[in-house]
């Protein structure tokens, strides 16, 4: 699984804690024909070189999906990770996104470029439009240019990320092609049932970021720590496999390797009715990042 050495030089392995073996993560199919892991790996806020190191130690867990970004400034980090992985290139599914700088047709095609030779990992997997930001009302025709980038295979799918049900629309009336996801704050305390819904009705996946609430204190949470002491594991662990029985593809970061490892070993846990019926009850609308309308507006 892993190769004799890492790109820069460390015996491979070195300071990676021996596996622990984690049954399959599930594929979900996208409306374009292909599918995505349902969990995989976030890696916003870790520089380059500590991506680099925490996706080696995802991969060596069983994560074989990354979610990176231009604005993370960690792609390179994030290609030499997967790359000293050992694991074949077609195993492993990448996202990363066009900034709000880079909208417009020409520039998301130069952004792409510069993106994919900073990963290094021949083209992307998946390339997503970060934020609407529509004050430039820019995003239909960075859209266009990712439609493209797709008929051209650059890329597998394009999808995009903070979009509301009517820049969703818009891109449908105007361009015919639809996301096959749309990844957006979604955790206990945000829970988006009508977008999720909307997302359903379209044949869009939804994908969740900030699924564990990014140190908000959802993890903290009186409710599901409770249910955490039931079920004998811990709170992040219960909110991801809330996640996963919702349908919504979820991307937990941690730059810590015991997290990274207990955060995919959620596949032997199993919610019920009345867990389930406890954590519905504590979406309060509250968000931690931009609301997308106003953002950029
Ligand atoms: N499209 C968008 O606009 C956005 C996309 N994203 C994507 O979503 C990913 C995940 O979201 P993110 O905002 O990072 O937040 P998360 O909800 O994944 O939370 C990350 C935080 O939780 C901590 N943590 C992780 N696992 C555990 C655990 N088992 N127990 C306790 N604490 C834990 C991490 O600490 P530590 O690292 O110290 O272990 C970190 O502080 C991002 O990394 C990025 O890829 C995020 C925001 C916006
Ligand atoms: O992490 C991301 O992917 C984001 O887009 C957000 O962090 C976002 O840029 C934000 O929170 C801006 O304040």
């Amino acid at each position: 699984m892993t190769s004799s050495h890492d790109d820069d030089g460390t015996p491979a392995g070195a300071g990676v804690p021996p596996l622990t073996p984690v049954p399959p993560v599930p594929a979900i199919p996208l409306n374009d024909g292909t599918t995505i892991p349902q969990l995989g790996f976030g890696v916003y806020k870790i520089d380059d070189s500590g991506a680099q190191t925490a996706v080696r130690h995802a991969l060596d867990a069983g994560y074989r999906m990354v979610d990176t970004a231009r604005l993370y400034g960690n792609e390179t980090g994030v290609g030499r990770g997967v790359r000293a992985s050992g694991l074949p290139r077609a195993e492993v599914y990448v996202t990363t996104k066009v900034w709000n700088d880079d909208q417009g047709y020409d520039a998301t095609r130069r952004a792409f470029d510069a993106s994919a030779a900073r990963l290094d990992l021949g083209d992307p997997d998946l390339y997503l439009i970060h934020w609407p930001y529509p004050g430039q009302d820019l995003y239909v025709d960075t859209w266009r240019a990712l439609v493209e980038l797709r008929e051209e295979r650059r890329v597998r799918s394009i999808g995009v990320s903070n979009f509301q049900p009517a820049h969703l629309r818009r891109l449908v009336e105007e361009t015919g092609t639809r996301p096959v996801l749309n990844q957006v704050e979604l955790h206990p305390y945000l829970q988006q049932p009508e977008l999720r819904a909307f997302h359903a009705a379209h044949g869009i996946v939804t994908q969740a970021w900030s699924p564990l609430g990014r140190g908000s204190g959802v993890l903290d949470d009186p409710v599901l720590v409770e249910i955490a002491a039931e079920h004998h594991v811990s709170t992040a662990q219960v909110v991801l496999r809330w996640h996963l029985d919702l349908g919504t593809v979820v991307i937990p970061k941690s730059a810590t390797p015991a997290r990274i490892r207990a955060n995919i070993d959620v596949f032997d846990l199993t919610l019920d009715e009345d867990d389930h019926a406890r954590i519905a009850g504590l979406d309060r609308g509250e968000r931690i990042g931009p609301a997308p309308d106003v953002f950029g507006a």
